[in-house]
């Protein structure tokens, strides 16, 4: 039978005209988007666009209402990485994958530094979640409950039945705005906008005291926390590097001669908030002579303190097939990504260089410093989930802290130069 033969027998099944006259009605019952039927024995739940869209559902997760950012992702699997990703504190996320929930929710067992091997921190971090079709019957032999169950435990809610591909054609459109995921029969009528960006997320997220991963590495590498993934934890210790997590306003540069390299995590919300770690890295550049990288919020925490500036994406970049290129070899990397912030790398302060370039946007994906060993990506190395084609960057960076740990580098220069550079420092912008 010929492909188009096949094709045409299914658009003439039984259950293709079901789908097709039931979507045919739902476009014409409303201009805005379909609607999908609430499933039996579900509340009805709605989420609320503070632009004036309503999009009506049925409730899979805990009865409770909330209001975060609504932000979209295009990853196709690793929901149960995402929802606990600490940069998605604050917001409600869109998957734009129809089916979620299919291979539901993994055991919590943990890898040999203690780390949790399928999820990136201890908890759901994400406000609510709203999918198009939620399967509530999963199969995967690492699954231990159902993605309903996961978010009612949690306290989280989710909305199933939302034609995502309308409100994210609403989000493209006008840009990522505040959403309210409420339960009940009819829309809320008073809503409270309180916009979570305007908070710092993350002090929320990030660890309280010192903690210590790999004890016995031979490099020691200072992990500031912004809201970290527990991929990059792991991914320094697989190089071999003993790494203290160190919360994300630690006096780090008071202590840089304990330490053989730098490390600045991802982390939630507007990077404006972190002047306190903006501080710490500008005088670690002033001092400081072993490598510094940056993830995400990193690579926008060390464009701050370079002297850049951070803009707001419209609706930023979040997914596992973002592409972008190397500017110092031309090559294409496929990466993982969850940003809503950028560096304007319009203008680069004197002494720093692009590194990466988004291939779809043109967005910064990283910058370098042309002398020292200081630089930092925008996309996830990590990825958890997406791609590892980036993975090689952790090795880079711990092989580059143990050469020079080798070479005798020493981690800070003497007092004379210190004192030199200082005097030449200048007072950095950071707005959102
Ligand atoms: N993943 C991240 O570190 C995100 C950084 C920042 N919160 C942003 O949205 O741009």
């Amino acid at each position: 039978m010929s492909l188009s033969t096949i094709t045409k027998k299914l658009l003439a099944s039984p259950a293709a005209l079901l789908v097709r006259r039931s979507f045919a009605s739902a476009v014409a019952s409303s201009p805005l988007h379909a609607h999908y039927p609430v499933a039996a024995g579900s509340q009805t739940a709605h989420l609320q666009l503070r632009t004036g869209e309503t999009f009506t559902g049925g409730s899979f997760g805990a009865s409770v209402s909330t209001v975060g950012e609504t932000v979209f992702t295009t990853s196709l699997v690793g929901y149960p990485e995402s929802m606990t990703d600490p940069s998605y504190l604050g917001q409600l996320l869109v998957f734009t994958q129809p089916l979620i929930g299919n291979y539901g929710v993994p055991k919590r067992t943990r890898d040999e530094f203690g780390l949790l091997n399928h999820f990136e921190s201890e908890k759901i971090q994400c406000r609510g979640i709203i999918v198009s079709d939620y399967a509530a019957k999963y199969s995967h032999w690492n699954a231990i409950e159902s993605l309903s169950e996961w978010c009612a435990r949690e306290g989280v809610p989710a909305i199933t039945g939302v034609d995502t591909r309308a409100l994210v054609h609403i989000l493209r459109g006008q840009g990522s705005t505040l959403g309210s995921l409420n339960v009940g029969a009819e829309p809320a009528q008073t809503i409270d906008w309180a916009d979570p960006n305007v908070d710092n997320l993350v002090a929320q997220a990030s660890t309280d005291s010192v903690r210590v991963f790999n004890p016995t590495g031979d490099v020691h590498i200072a992990l500031i926390d912004c809201g970290v993934k527990y991929n990059i934890i792991r991914s320094l210790c697989q190089q071999g590097a003993r790494v203290s997590l160190v919360p994300w306003n630690h006096p780090v540069a008071s202590e840089l001669s304990s330490y053989d390299g730098i490390f600045i995590s991802n982390g939630p919300g507007s990077p404006a908030h972190c002047t306190e770690t903006i501080d710490q890295i500008r005088h670690a550049y002033s001092v400081y002579q072993r490598p510094i990288f940056g993830i995400c919020m990193g690579n926008q925490l060390m464009g701050l303190a370079a002297g850049m500036d951070v803009y707001k994406l419209r609706f930023g970049n979040r997914g596992h097939n973002q592409p972008a290129v190397d500017l110092t070899n031309g090559k294409c990397v496929i990466t993982s990504q969850n940003h809503g912030y950028a560096l304007d790398d319009s203008h680069m302060p004197q002494g720093w260089d692009r590194y990466y370039v988004n291939a779809n946007d043109g967005s910064n994906e990283g910058i370098r410093h042309v002398d020292m060993p200081f630089r930092s990506v925008q996309f996830h190395p990590e990825a958890k989930g997406g791609p590892l084609d980036t993975a090689y960057l952790f090795k880079e960076f711990v092989d580059q802290v143990r050469e020079a740990k080798a070479a005798g580098v020493q981690a800070v220069v003497d007092d004379s130069v210190i004192t030199q550079k200082q005097q030449q420092a200048t007072p950095i912008q950071a707005s959102a």
